[in-house]
């Protein structure tokens, strides 16, 4: 069971202001060691502002944040070497090229990871030689990323850190995580990315406005009583009511798009045969049928509302 001497970071009360405007308003969150603590929210919850205030490059306006038990802010140099970071915007030097800048960070480390080790996980090599400012996005984003790992950080704070990369890259980049993690680092990520949280974290935190609205392993997320659904395509308006009439009261039959249809409630093999059975009396075929758990991004929107932002 892990203890509170597993907490490499905690959170506690956070209050961060911009004028006006509480972007952070009481917030909480502990990141162990050796898990992926995941943070989710709409765009302006207030994500970066956090993990900025836990880099130290933010001062709370109230609130409390430990990072390995220290104060971020008034850290030591030696407490810094231990916690690795990557923003959002990667903050690279434009002039340096990609392999020779993860070399001069490693160069600042006692007992940095080889940087020709990190630059062959991270597909590096393919623009070892190109200065930053010529990178595309996603190559600026494993440099970044590398530069971060590179001094074997107990801790890691990384920005959206697979924002812009292509499926292979991501996959690098989520198997270089997972190998962080196995090393017992704690990892905290924010990440728009449904599939990689479901993936990758042991942790989720949702945000919204500030505020932490939901907590949990992904499994815990997306279980409960009501998770069953099933899920179709079909030509938009079919009778519903005579659906409704044939199944268990207890499943609940929508079509919140149009042609895109749900049955939430306990989905068995009878719930199936009436359903196929209705389908043939409709003349339709359900296309893309699928019987399975809410998904994060289900439980992401239930949490966070379905407005933009
Ligand atoms: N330097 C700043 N000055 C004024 N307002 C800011 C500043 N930085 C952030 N904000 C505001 O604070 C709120 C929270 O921003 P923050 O960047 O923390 O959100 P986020 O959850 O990381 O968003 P995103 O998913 O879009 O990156 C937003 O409304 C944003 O406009």
């Amino acid at each position: 069971m892990p203890g509170p001497e597993d907490d490499a970071v905690v959170v506690r009360g956070l209050v961060r202001s911009y004028g006006p405007l509480r972007a952070v308003d009481g917030l909480d969150l502990v990141a162990r060691r050796g898990e992926i603590t995941a943070v989710l929210g709409p765009n302006g919850a207030g994500k970066t502002t956090t993990v900025e205030c836990c880099e130290g490059l933010r001062r709370p306006d109230a609130g409390t944040v430990r990072v390995l038990g220290e104060d971020p802010h008034l850290a030591s140099p030696a407490h810094r070497a231990r916690v690795g970071v990557m923003l959002q915007d990667g903050g690279l030097p434009t002039g340096a090229r990609a392999a020779g800048l993860v070399q001069h960070v490693a160069r600042m480390h006692a007992t940095p990871v080889p940087p020709a080790q990190l630059c062959a996980d991270l597909g590096i090599d393919g623009f070892a030689r190109t200065t930053v400012r010529r990178l595309s996005g996603g190559q600026r984003q494993r440099v970044a990323l590398a530069c971060a790992l590179v001094g074997r950080p107990d801790v890691l704070f990384l920005d959206e850190p697979s924002a812009g990369l292509d499926p292979q890259a991501r996959q690098a980049v989520w198997s270089v995580l997972a190998d962080v993690r196995a090393r017992g680092a704690a990892v905290v990520l924010t990440t728009h990315y449904m599939e990689e949280a479901e993936r990758l974290a042991d942790v989720v935190v949702v945000v919204d406005r500030g505020r932490v609205v939901g907590h949990g392993s992904p499994a815990e997320l997306t279980a409960g009583t009501s998770a069953e659904q099933a899920r179709f395509t079909a030509r938009p308006a079919l009778d519903l009511a005579t659906l409704r009439r044939a199944l268990d009261p207890s499943v609940v039959v929508l079509e919140p798009h149009p042609g895109q249809y749900v049955l939430q409630g306990p989905i068995g093999p009878q719930v199936l045969a009436t359903l196929t059975s209705w389908c043939v009396a409709q003349g339709v075929m359900p296309d893309g049928l699928t019987v399975g758990r809410r998904s994060l991004e289900d439980v992401f929107l239930e949490l966070t509302g379905r407005e933009l932002r």
